[in-house]
């Protein structure tokens, strides 16, 4: 990967040439001043796709409200609608592939009403995914050749069509966004559909090396956390014939905080990777405070004990709030002229383990939603990464037992997973990478009883590719 150079800095731009490409530094809120919003409720920071704040079209983009939830608004009636109804549906369903589906969805915490630049914007509740972090490192990935739904206008299907086309013609996904604590420079650079549009075959692994900050080594602990997750989205994906999911991403998360001490811990190099709030210290502070705030940091890196971010990881209890009926069963809506690829790509589909936590939804006073729904199931029983590596151990040769050009990388680490398996100690088995699937704007069901060959080979070809970095370091 080459080096980062800034090119040009205005004060309402970055430009920045990243492995090669030209790219502005994405914002969630393109406009000198924020929107005006209600108390509690911010514009998303972290924001790293999709619509955002802008004055020229008065676009919207994802807010957070204080109690740990962002708020989606409904931008166009007909995909709203159809987000809520998603979110309604899976949250009532008690079939196996949706209750397993749920696991892998932010919390739905209902509707509400927001005023923005006193206009009132119906939003979408969800869990705010990111939550947990302390230096989020955040990549948007759109799954599938298609990202247009049955009912897109033909104009919709061009210009589709024409976005990353390189990246989506080659690999079946593309990445429309990410944000990245980088450990060489102590900075967070966050690049959108600007530079996502500009990848192609070669550079979109640039691309993923970068978010996993693996410029000079890859932490395959981080690799192998994040994998995990996909293979159990892979293996459901495998098996469900009851959804279509069109325009949908994943996000793919880690803490960058944990990183670095993941790193300091495996490597045991004196060379510190760059704190932010060092880097941070170093531009602005005093040189006393410098010092002082250096000796803390070494301190804490240096003694295993002090590893863990006490309060970052842990689980949180809460209590769900006020809730009105909706439909139990998902609409049917038919698929004119989407002709669906008939392949026999389900795997061995074992039962998964049973999960063990409940998440109980946040209350939320200013919302409305469904009632109480049976105990969700999460991916994650306990919050621990050990069950989805064992998990995936004892799985996924099964699983892939039809891939045969996987087969080998398989091979080569699955002694590495079992290595952290049994070298995991209680401490240690907080998540601090994760996957979610959001966006269910353009999600429909199916009508036909086939795979959902379209998401099944973006996500393969993703987890293909992200398997093959093992090889490269
Ligand atoms: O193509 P457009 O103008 O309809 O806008 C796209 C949005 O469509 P919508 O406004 O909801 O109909 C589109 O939204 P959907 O995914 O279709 O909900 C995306 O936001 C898309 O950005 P990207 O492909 O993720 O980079 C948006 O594309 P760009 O902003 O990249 O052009
Ligand atoms: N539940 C969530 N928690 C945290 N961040 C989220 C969540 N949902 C969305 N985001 C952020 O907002 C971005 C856009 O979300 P998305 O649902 O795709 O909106 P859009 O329909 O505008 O494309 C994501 O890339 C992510 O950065």
């Amino acid at each position: 990967m080459s080096a980062t150079v800034f090119v040009r800095k205005k004060d309402s731009e970055n430009v920045l040439k990243m492995n090669g490409i030209n790219a502005k530094l994405y914002r969630p809120c393109d406009c000198s001043e924020g929107p005006l919003l209600p108390p509690g409720i911010t514009v998303l920071d972290n924001q790293v796709a999709g619509h955002s704040f802008t004055k020229a079209d008065s676009s919207l983009g994802i807010l957070k409200h204080t109690d740990g939830s962002v708020l989606k608004p409904i931008l166009k009636p007909g995909p709203g609608a159809r987000e809520i109804q998603f979110y309604k549906n899976l949250q009532q369903a008690t079939d196996p592939v949706s209750v397993e589906l749920r696991g892998f969805v932010p919390e739905f915490r209902g509707t509400t009403t927001v005023t923005v630049n006193g206009r009132d914007v119906e939003c979408i509740v969800l869990e705010n995914v990111t939550n947990e972090f302390v230096e989020p490192c955040i990549m948007d990935i759109k799954i599938g050749r298609q990202t247009w739904d049955p009912e897109a206008s033909s104009d919709k299907i061009e210009t589709e069509k024409a976005k990353y086309a390189d990246s989506r013609k080659e690999y079946g996904f593309c990445i429309p966004g990410f944000q990245v604590y980088r450990m060489s420079t102590g900075k967070v650079i966050r690049l959108g559909k600007d530079y996502g549009k500009k990848l192609n075959k070669e550079t979109i692994k640039d691309a993923l090396k970068l978010f996993l900050n693996a410029d000079s080594g890859l932490n395959r602990h981080l690799l192998l956390q994040l994998l995990s997750k996909l293979w159990r989205i892979l293996r459901w994906c495998r098996r469900q014939r009851r959804y279509r999911i069109y325009a949908s991403s994943l996000l793919l998360m880690y803490d960058a905080r944990r990183l670095r001490q993941n790193l300091r811990k495996t490597t045991g190099t004196t060379e510190r990777p760059m704190s932010p709030v060092l880097s941070r210290a170093h531009s602005f502070a005093a040189p006393v405070l410098c010092r002082a705030q250096s000796l803390k940091l070494n301190l804490a890196l240096r003694s295993n004990s002090a590893l863990i971010d006490e309060g970052s990881f842990t689980g949180r209890t809460t209590n769900r709030g006020s809730y009105r009926s909706v439909p139990t069963t998902p609409t049917r809506i038919s698929s004119p002229g989407i002709p669906e690829k008939s392949r026999s790509l389900v795997g061995a589909a074992n039962g998964i383990g049973r999960s063990l936590s409940q998440t109980i939804s946040r209350s939320l006073s200013f919302v409305s939603a469904s009632p109480a729904p049976p105990p969700l199931e999460r991916q994650s029983s306990n919050g621990s990464w050990h069950f989805d590596f064992k998990e995936a151990c004892r799985t996924h040769s099964l699983v892939n037992n039809y891939e045969k050009d996987l087969q080998s990388m398989k091979d080569n680490y699955k002694s590495e997973l079992d290595d952290l398996v049994s070298e995991e100690k209680p401490g240690d088995r907080e998540l601090w990478a994760k996957v979610k699937m959001i966006d269910f704007a353009h999600t429909f069901s199916s009508v036909d009883d086939e795979v959902d060959t379209n998401y099944l080979e973006g996500l393969e070809s993703l987890i293909k590719l992200l398997e093959s970095l093992f090889q490269d370091f």
